[in-house]
C-alpha cells in the first residue's frame, strides 16, 4: 500500500515511522508540512515529535500547517489516517478526534515501556489482533493525559471508539496501570466513522528486529490487511 508520513518542523519520529512502513514492503513517502499534495496515499500517518517546539500547546501550531487541510480532506473522504503521540495531539487540535491531551498527571515527561489492551477489533487498526490482547508498546510524552467531558466519554463508549487502554501485564486496567492520568485509562481512540486513529504509544518504536518489543507490528499488520 501507499503510505504518506508527514514531517512537521520538530517531528522526530517521522523517519522511524517511514523506515518501519518501508521495511514492511509499503511504498512510503515523507511529505513536508508545507507541501500541498499528499501524493495519493492509502494511509496517512502524522508521526510523533515536538512540532513547532511544543510551544503554546502540543499540536496547536501544527494544525495550521498547509498540508493539514489536505489531511482533513483525505480523512473526510474516508482515507485511513493515524496520529501517533504528537500526531494524536494534532488530530485533537484539528477537531478530527474528540477530547484533548493534557499535561501528564505527574507533570513529567514519561518515557517507558507500557502495556496497552486492545478494546475492540471493530476498526481497520485493530481488526484481527484480538479483543483483550495485551501489547507492550512504549510511550514517550509529556502531554498524554487524555480528557473528554462526561457526555463525550459516554459517546466514545457507546460508539465503541476506545481502541486501546493502558493496562498492566495481565491486562488489568486500574490506577496503577495508568501512566499519565488519562481518563478511563484511554490510550487510543478512533473517530465515529472509524477511519481515524489517534494513540499516544509508539507502535513504530516496537516494530523492528532491533528493539526488544515488537508488538507494534500487530497494528501495522492490521492496517495492511484492512487495505488489501
Ligand atoms: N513523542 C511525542 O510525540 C511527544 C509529543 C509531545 N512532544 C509531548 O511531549 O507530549
Amino acid at each position: 500500500m501507499r503510505i504518506s508520513v508527514v514531517t512537521f518542523p520538530g517531528s522526530n519520529c517521522d523517519y522511524d515511522t517511514y523506515r518501519v512502513c518501508k521495511s514492511r514492503g509499503n511504498q512510503t513517502k515523507l511529505i513536508w508540512h508545507k507541501d500541498s499534495d499528499l501524493e495519493k496515499p492509502d494511509l496517512v500517518i502524522l508521526p510523533g515529535g515536538f512540532s513547532y517546539g511544543d510551544y503554546l500547546r502540543c499540536g496547536a501550531l501544527a494544525r495550521f500547517s498547509p498540508i493539514v487541510q489536505e489531511v482533513i480532506a483525505f480523512a473526510q473522504k474516508g482515507g485511513l489516517l493515524v496520529g501517533i503521540c504528537n500526531g494524536f495531539q494534532i488530530l485533537t487540535e484539528c477537531g478530527l478526534l474528540p477530547g484533548t491531551l493534557m499535561m501528564n498527571a505527574n507533570l513529567h515527561f514519561i518515557c517507558q515501556h507500557q502495556y496497552i489492551r486492545v478494546e475492540t477489533e471493530a476498526s481497520p487498526f485493530t481488526q484481527g489482533i484480538g479483543k483483550g490482547k495485551v501489547m507492550d508498546i512504549p510511550i514517550a510524552h509529556k502531554e498524554g493525559n487524555y480528557y473528554i467531558d462526561p457526555e463525550g466519554l459516554k459517546q466514545l463508549i457507546a460508539n465503541d471508539q476506545i481502541l486501546f487502554r493502558y493496562c498492566d501485564k495481565q491486562g488489568n486496567i486500574n490506577i496503577e496501570s495508568n501512566p499519565n492520568g488519562s481518563l478511563d485509562n484511554i490510550a487510543g481512540i478512533c473517530n465515529k466513522q472509524r477511519n481515524i486513529l489517534g494513540m499516544m504509544p509508539h507502535p513504530e518504536r516496537s516494530a523492528t528486529e532491533t528493539v526488544p518489543t515488537k508488538d507494534g507490528r500487530w497494528i501495522f499488520a492490521a492496517i495492511e490487511n484492512a487495505l488489501e
